[in-house]
């Protein structure tokens, strides 16, 4: 009798953002992680389909404890709060090693077809530290572990949270090739070495009237990110934009416990142009209805971004299912994502 079967009560996506044509879902990734295939499916669906609209969602129920993402929130600002000389002192060096303190305005972001990096010249208010694939020879990671026990902690706290993050990369890519129609871990010796980039951002405190003076002033400039995805991890202030098919900016606002989560340029030019990586910015916060905030300062922000690559060595060309004789033949020559990614870096200095 069919009202004895038991109900599908998958309903893994709802509505975040959905303005000026920008939708953006929140998933639930839990019935991914550990549900049947029909779950998995009805999941890995939405990621792609989020990815082929707007390229961002929102991941809930990820499997990353909020406990955890706090223990790295508070490592980081302890690490933005050293004194300069100590930051200066581990400061980032060449594309190649891509790993280090970045202080503010010393990184300018670029865009695929920006690759000089001159377009811009407001400076990001921001400080950042780049951490890699931990053992990389030639490219050690710049830890404070040798100024005192904070720093031993901070590196133990990092490197632990960049493997747990580098496993949310491996799954959300299963949800991808699947949602692609390819066996689900179509992607896995594509992404399994782990060479991805860890970064904590620092937006510092700013006075209003630094945004009241220059227009284009941000926080962050548009951009848009340069690997397979980005796994980010926003504090309650607010200020992340994203460009909406009408071109104005939408706010995306924070969502206690999700994972914003948006596709990068390699993964565009990997599917063929068939996912979309959009373009972001970090502006002041919005303004909060009956919260007014007349100390004339914008607090800091603090956000964690953790950008997913394909190993370095591995040669990127068209997926499979996504150019053909009766789709799109594939638009881009082949690149490794070493030379890809180096390409792009090299444009920000
Ligand atoms: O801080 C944020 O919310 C976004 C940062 C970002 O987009 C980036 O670093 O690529
Ligand atoms: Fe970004």
């Amino acid at each position: 009798m069919e009202g004895n079967l038991p109900q599908h009560q998958c309903h893994p996506a709802s509505t975040a953002v959905d303005k000026d044509d920008l939708v953006i879902p929140i998933i639930d990734f839990e019935p991914f992680l550990n549900g049947t295939p029909a779950d998995k499916h009805e999941v890995a669906m939405s990621v792609v389909g989020a990815f082929k609209t707007s390229g961002f969602l929102y991941l809930k129920d990820h499997g990353i404890p909020p406990s955890v993402v706090s223990r790295v929130f508070g490592s980081s600002g302890r690490f933005f709060a050293r004194p300069q000389d100590q930051k200066d002192s581990l400061c980032w060096t060449t594309p190649q090693a891509n790993r280090g303190y970045v202080k503010t305005g010393q990184e300018k972001l670029s865009t695929p077809d920006d690759v000089s990096g001159e377009s811009r010249t407001t400076q990001d208010l921001k400080e950042t530290i780049e951490i890699g694939r931990e053992g990389v020879e030639g490219h050690p990671n710049r830890w404070p572990d040798n100024l005192d026990d904070e720093g031993k902690d901070f590196k133990e706290v990092m490197l632990s949270f960049f493997d747990t993050c580098k496993s949310l990369h491996l799954e959300v890519m299963r949800a991808i090739a699947l949602g692609m129609h390819l066996p689900e871990h179509f992607f896995d010796s594509y992404v399994d070495a782990g060479d991805n980039n860890l970064r904590l951002l620092h937006y510092p405190s700013v006075h209003k009237d630094v945004f009241e003076k220059n227009p284009s002033q941000v926080r962050a400039g548009e951009h848009s990110d340069y690997g397979s995805i980005t796994l980010l991890f926003q504090d309650r202030r607010g200020g992340l934009q994203v460009r909406s098919p009408k071109s104005t900016f939408v706010d995306v606002t924070p969502i206690a416990d999700t994972v914003v989560v948006n596709a990068g340029d390699l993964l565009a030019r990997w599917s063929n142009d068939t996912i979309k990586s959009t373009r972001h910015r970090v502006v002041e916060p919005p303004k909060v209805v009956g919260e007014e905030n007349d100390s004339g300062v914008y607090p800091d922000r603090y956000s964690i971004a953790y950008f997913c690559n394909p190993n370095m060595n591995q040669f990127i060309e068209a997926i499979p299912g996504t150019y053909g004789e009766d789709i799109c033949p594939a638009k881009y020559p082949g690149i490794t994502t070493g030379d890809y990614l180096v390409q792009r870096l090299t444009a920000t200095i």
